[in-house]
Formats: C-alpha cells, structure tokens, sequence
C-alpha cells in the first residue's frame, strides 16, 4: 500500500541508496555489510546496517516413485545445525549449490552425485528464499520421479571434499510421519515432502470428483 493514494508506487530500486559496502569475510563463501538509506512508506529516508551472506544459489530435488509411493533422502553431518544443539545428522533430499551451472542442469548431476540415482526429466515446482533477512541464498526446488532402475552409482557426495552422505529410501508416509515427530528438521526438505503430499492430496480428490 502506498503512504500516499495520489502518488504512484515507487519501484524498489527507487527506494535504496548504497553508501557503503564492507567485505568482512571473503573465505570459502562472502560475508559483507552494506550500509545504505531506504526509503519508508511514510516517505522518510532511513540509515541502516546489514551483513549478508552470499553463497550463491542452490537447488533440491524430491525423488519420487510413484508406483511405489517411496522417496529418496539424504542422511549426513551438519556442523551448524550441531553447533546450534541439533546432534548433527540431518535427513534431507539431495541438493547443492549451482555454482554458476543452470538449475535444472545442476539438480541432475548432484542428485547422481549424492544419491547414484540417474534422473532424466526433472520438474520445477517452486523456488524461494530460505533465510531473506540474512542469507542471499535463493533455492530451486524440484520433483522427479525415479524407480530401483535408475540407481546408477553408490551416491555418497565427494569424500575429498568431506562428504560422507548416506541414501535413504523410504515411504512417503514414513517421511511424512518423521516430520511430525521432529526427526526431519531440514526446511527444504519438509516444503518438498509436504509438497508431494498436497499433490497426491488434489488427485485423490480428482478420483473422488
Ligand atoms: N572447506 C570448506 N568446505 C565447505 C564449506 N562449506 C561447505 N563446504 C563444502 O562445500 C560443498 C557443498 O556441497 P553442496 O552439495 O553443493 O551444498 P550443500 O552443502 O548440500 O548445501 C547447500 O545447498 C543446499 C541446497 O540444497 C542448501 O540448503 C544449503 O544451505 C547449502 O547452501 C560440500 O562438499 C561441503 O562440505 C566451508 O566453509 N569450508
Ligand atoms: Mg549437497
């Protein structure tokens, strides 16, 4: 809603001056603060201060098989979310950071990585921010479905780079029922399953109708 009815919306770009942008850590992913003045809706230019964290974007996939209403996860160690008093271990569908590779290209080739399965066809569903306020990170999510044919390779992730991954597969009603009692505690990971169980949800209710 504008501050103003008579006025017309100001496009954000508008809205944003960047005085100053400081680089504070610059490792294996970038950290920096930006000062700048933003724009109110009460017409005020405001002064703020904000740290973000850009390691590019990413994308996750959910496989499915459908005759078997089972699907694929991850298994692996997570030094934040143990430093934050998780045990460390999170149950999560497969995925990676794109570096610089397109989505749908990229999701195909870590899925085989970490998992072994192969994947022709991959389906966009959605995509989002996981963490706007701090992290620039957006992520692509996407369904495929899969069969006990398309396992190609072992999967694992890459052990010179310190991935130690384990393959899950299971019912979608386990997987669903983990969620609930706290043992999938992986954001993307829940949006994909609660995803795959809205659709069977709506054909269900296709039948019906
Ligand atoms: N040396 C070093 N290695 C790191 C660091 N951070 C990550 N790595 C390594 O970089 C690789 C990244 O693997 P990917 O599969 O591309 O990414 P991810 O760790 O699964 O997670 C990313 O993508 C997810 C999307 O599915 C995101 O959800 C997740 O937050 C993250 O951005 C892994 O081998 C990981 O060990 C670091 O600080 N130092
Ligand atoms: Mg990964």
């Amino acid at each position: 809603m504008n501050a103003n009815a008579n006025e017309p919306a100001k496009a954000t770009t508008d809205r944003v001056r960047i005085l100053e942008t400081q680089v504070l850590s610059d490792d294996w992913y970038l950290l920096k603060k930006t000062t700048f003045d933003f724009l109110r809706r009460d017409n005020v230019w405001q002064r703020l201060s904000r740290e973000t964290y850009d390691r590019g974007n990413g994308a996750t996939v959910l496989l499915h098989d459908r005759r078997r209403d089972t699907v694929v996860l991850t298994r692996q160690f997570r030094f934040p979310a143990f430093v934050n008093g998780h045990d460390g271990m999170l149950i999560e569908a497969p995925g990676g950071l794109l570096d610089n590779a397109s989505p749908e290209e990229r999701i195909r080739t870590e899925v085989e990585e970490e998992t072994g399965y192969h994947v022709q066809h991959v389906k966009k569903v959605f995509e989002a921010f996981m963490s706007p306020g701090s992290v620039t990170e957006k992520l692509f999510f996407f369904v495929a479905d899969y069969e006990s044919a398309s396992k190609v390779g072992p999967g694992g992730g890459v052990e010179s780079e310190g991935e130690d991954i384990e393959v899950i597969e299971l019912p979608l009603d386990d997987a669903l029922a983990m969620i609930r009692e706290g043992n999938i505690v992986d954001g993307k990971t829940i949006m994909l399953l609660q995803y795959a169980a809205l659709r069977r949800l709506a054909k269900s209710a296709d039948c019906e109708a």
